[in-house]
């Protein structure tokens, strides 16, 4: 009996991998980039110009951000939101209608559409970590994450508000930097509860608070959102597919570049209309807002299917 009892041990534990090899690729990626980046401020050296920065962001977040929201209609396939090729239709439409929704609401009223735009992306943010853990919790290290930049870069952050919805954003920049205590007491708390059971999610947590802390808020952006959030979501897609791999990849191709070619139209029908940089700001940001909202009701809706199924958390 004993002996049975040790050769299953053995045979169990050899196939559990060791600690430091059970840390996520994204969490490297992202660690990586964090400290090289704390290192190149630590020497003082100079980080791109603002422009550059807003240059960088149109181009990561289409080639690296977009591609995590282009497997949604796989992912609601797996959900059960579409079986037939008249329920993918649909389900494409109702989807391009929510954004279409959305950036018209922006336009009407850009301030309520910032709030709402920074609360729902706090809760979409924040379940990055702590995932079996109370939504609040998740909500307030995803307002943290959204937070921390007003409060130490108030100028910067006030002034890509206001590019976004006008003066109204200024106001919204100083509401959170006067919330910027309890942002930053809301990361440190998910990061102590994460260090329990997910310690790499802890070590995510207190590095994108120090580059919230330290750089740019776009390039803080950058970081977080390209090599985290998106690797994160797209590499669970991938897992979840995997014998798809070649449809997943097209559609990851097709539903990137569609956004990519409408913002392109839409600006050149648009015309030159203020910076070239604050153009691309209300495109990169007012088009997130857009697709945010329909991106995050597959996401939750599957979480709670597979919750359901009492499945592992994937996303
Ligand atoms: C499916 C489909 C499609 C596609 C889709 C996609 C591609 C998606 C994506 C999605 C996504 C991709 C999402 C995203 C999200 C994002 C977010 C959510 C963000 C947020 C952000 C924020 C909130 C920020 C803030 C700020 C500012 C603004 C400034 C500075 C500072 C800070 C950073 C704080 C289409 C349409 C073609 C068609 C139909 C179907
Ligand atoms: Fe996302």
């Amino acid at each position: 009996m004993m002996i049975g009892q040790a050769a299953l041990f053995h045979a169990g534990s050899a196939r559990v991998k060791p600690r430091w090899r059970r840390v996520p690729v994204e969490t490297v990626v992202f660690a990586s980039l964090a400290l090289v980046t704390l290192v190149v401020l630590g020497l003082g050296l100079p980080l791109p110009s603002l422009t550059i920065q807003v240059v960088l962001l149109g181009v990561l977040v289409g080639i690296l951000g977009l591609p995590h929201g282009a497997l949604d209609p796989l992912i609601a396939r797996r959900a059960g939101l579409w079986r037939t090729r008249l329920g993918f239709a649909g389900f494409n439409m109702a989807y391009i209608l929510v954004v279409v929704v959305v950036v018209l609401l922006w336009l009407i009223a850009p301030v309520a559409s910032l709030v709402t735009f920074l609360l729902v992306s706090a809760l979409h943010f924040g379940s990055d970590w702590n995932a079996d853990r109370a939504p609040w919790l998740r909500f307030l290290a995803g307002f943290g994450l959204l937070s921390v930049p007003a409060l130490s870069h108030p100028a910067q952050v006030s002034a890509a508000y206001v590019v976004l919805a006008g003066d109204g954003g200024a106001v919204v920049a100083s509401v959170q930097e006067w919330l910027g205590p309890l942002a930053l007491a809301s990361l440190l708390l998910a990061a102590l509860v994460a260090l329990r059971h997910r310690a790499h999610e802890s070590i995510e947590i207190l590095l994108a608070t120090m580059l919230a802390l330290a750089t740019e808020p776009l390039v803080f952006f950058l970081l977080y959102f390209c090599a985290l959030h998106s690797v994160r979501h797209l590499k669970a897609g991938f897992q979840a597919e995997r014998d798809g791999g070649r449809l997943s990849a097209l559609m990851v191709m097709v539903y990137t570049v569609v956004p990519i070619l409408v913002v392109g139209v839409v600006l050149v029908w648009l015309g030159p209309d203020g910076s070239l940089s604050e153009q691309i700001l209300q495109v990169v940001f007012i088009g997130l807002a857009g697709l945010t909202v329909p991106h995050m009701i597959v996401v939750t809706y599957e979480n709670r299917h597979r919750r359901a199924l009492r499945a592992p958390d994937l996303s």
